[in-house]
């Protein structure tokens, strides 16, 4: 096994760097590096191969089997400029035996050493990417291997129901066979529910990884633009008093009370004989019906056109401070504002609720391979007592497509495309 290293923290003028070299030769490189090693962590001068003066460190020292990696690992914590970290990694370079990690070899060394499964990988991997509240909470539950626990619930289940099975297999030949159907049904439906229950789940989770969308939708001139620019806190879109001025569709990443949205600003819906416009139009219904939530903003009294808005949808007047009935917001003055972005944030709080410990389409799959095998699995149990073989067997496959949620199984042909996300000394 290499021993590797690599810029742990953010490359670029900071206070405090970090570099981690994990492996076999790892405390040889500390060695070279410091003379000699703290026992866990010491401050230490680093030297070149001259013995010339590199950088004051704080060291810290993990053994083998007590590591991020589970491998020998040494860090140093280095004053964060780009010159101290460029000659630091370029000494470790010059060591025989050392070379620089690839993106997320720490993590999937791990991940090999079994200090982490492979839903925790992808938890860490979000919790790296967390931009907002709601996406770091959710990374952590991941993180902190709650998928894996639900698995290992699931799979002790199944394991119990196959072991009755079988034992009646065994004992087929008695005079009175145990009717075990009850008790195994019992435990396949218990799995079925809460399996349905996670996969559920996942769609929501991914909008909290990913982002809800959120569309501005009405007539031309409401102010959608104008509105988006006050949400965004900056001129992302062009307003004027010209009705069909937006043309595209135009999108702004945003932070709405902890939840990571994209908040769609669009066409004004109008009946129209302009080419452009009508094109700009049909894109505006497209994007905004397939949209997790449509703020419809009127302009005084009209009704919406071109679109229904749904039980969800939240409708209000533009233009507040011109003076309107009920639910208003201003893009100019900022009225309303506050009370817009928390009915947003309720609608979509309320959903995010949903989301569970399975987070990625590629848990939903393996969920639904499970669940199959369990509906076939059922379907063999009422069979009678000729079918437990069958029935057994297709626990013994529901079990393993849960065991490819945590990596237990079929782990390879996923690795790479999990870790080709990963940055450069995770
Ligand atoms: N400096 C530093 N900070 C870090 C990490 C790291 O690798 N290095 N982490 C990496 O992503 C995260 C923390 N995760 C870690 C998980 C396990 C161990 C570890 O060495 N565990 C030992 C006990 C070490 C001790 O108690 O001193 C063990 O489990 O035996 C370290 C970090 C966030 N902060
Ligand atoms: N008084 C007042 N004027 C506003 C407000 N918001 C926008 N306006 C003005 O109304 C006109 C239209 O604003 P836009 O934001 O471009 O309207 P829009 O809904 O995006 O229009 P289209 O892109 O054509 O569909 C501009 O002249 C804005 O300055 C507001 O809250 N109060
Ligand atoms: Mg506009």
């Amino acid at each position: 096994m290499d021993t590797v290293f690599a810029l742990a923290s953010a490359r670029g003028r900071a206070g405090v760097a970090v570099i981690r070299v994990s492996g076999p030769l790892a405390l040889d490189a500390g060695i070279a590096l410091c003379g000699s090693l703290p026992g866990s962590r010491g401050l230490r001068t680093l030297v070149d191969a001259s013995g010339e003066v590199l950088d004051e460190a704080l060291v810290l020292v993990f053994g083998e089997g007590h590591s991020f990696t589970g491998e020998a690992v040494v860090e140093f914590q280095v004053h964060g400029s780009t010159a101290v970290t460029d000659a630091l990694l370029r000494r470790l370079g010059e060591i025989a035996g050392l070379r620089l990690a690839e993106p997320g070899e720490f993590t999937r060394r791990a991940l090999e050493n079994g200090r982490l499964d492979l839903a925790q990988v992808e938890g860490l991997a979000d919790l790296i990417d967390a931009e907002t509240e709601a996406q770091r909470m959710q990374a952590q539950r991941v993180l902190s291997g709650a998928l894996g626990k639900k698995a290992d619930e699931w799979r002790r289940d199944l394991i119990r129901a196959a072991a009755l099975l079988e034992a009646t297999i065994d004992f087929a030949d008695e005079e009175v066979p145990v009717d075990v159907s009850p008790e195994v049904t019992a435990l396949i439906d218990r799995v079925q529910q809460s399996l349905a229950t996670e996969r559920d789940g996942v769609g929501i989770a991914e909008r909290i990884r990913d982002g809800f969308e959120v569309a501005i939708v009405g007539p031309p001139n409401a102010g959608k633009s104008t509105l988006l620019n006050a949400l965004a806190g900056r001129e992302a879109a062009i307003t004027s008093e010209m009705a069909g001025t937006t043309r595209d569709v135009i999108e702004v990443r945003m932070d709405l009370g902890g939840l990571p949205v994209t908040v769609l600003d669009t066409a004004g819906l109008r009946a129209t004989d302009d080419l452009v416009e009508g094109i700009g139009i049909k894109r505006a219904v497209e994007r905004a019906g397939a949209a997790d939530l449509r703020v419809f903003l009127l302009s005084d009294g009209e009704a919406p056109y071109g679109m229904e808005p749904g039980p969800d949808d939240i409708v209000v007047q533009g233009k507040a401070d011109l003076g309107r009935q009920g639910f208003a917001v201003s893009g100019r003055t900022g009225a309303g504002l506050d009370e817009l972005v928390s009915r947003i944030q309720k609608v979509l709080s309320a959903r995010a609720a949903h989301a569970g410990t399975a987070i990625r389409e590629r848990h939903r799959l393996a969920i639904i391979r499970a669940s199959e095998a369990l509906e076939n699995a059922r379907i063999e149990v009422s069979g009678g007592p000729d079918r437990a073989e069958l029935a057994a067997e297709e626990l013994r496959s529901a079990v393993r497509a849960l065991d490819s949620l945590v990596g237990r199984v079929d782990v390879e042909n996923i690795l790479d495309e999990i870790f080709a996300s990963f940055c450069l000394g995770k």
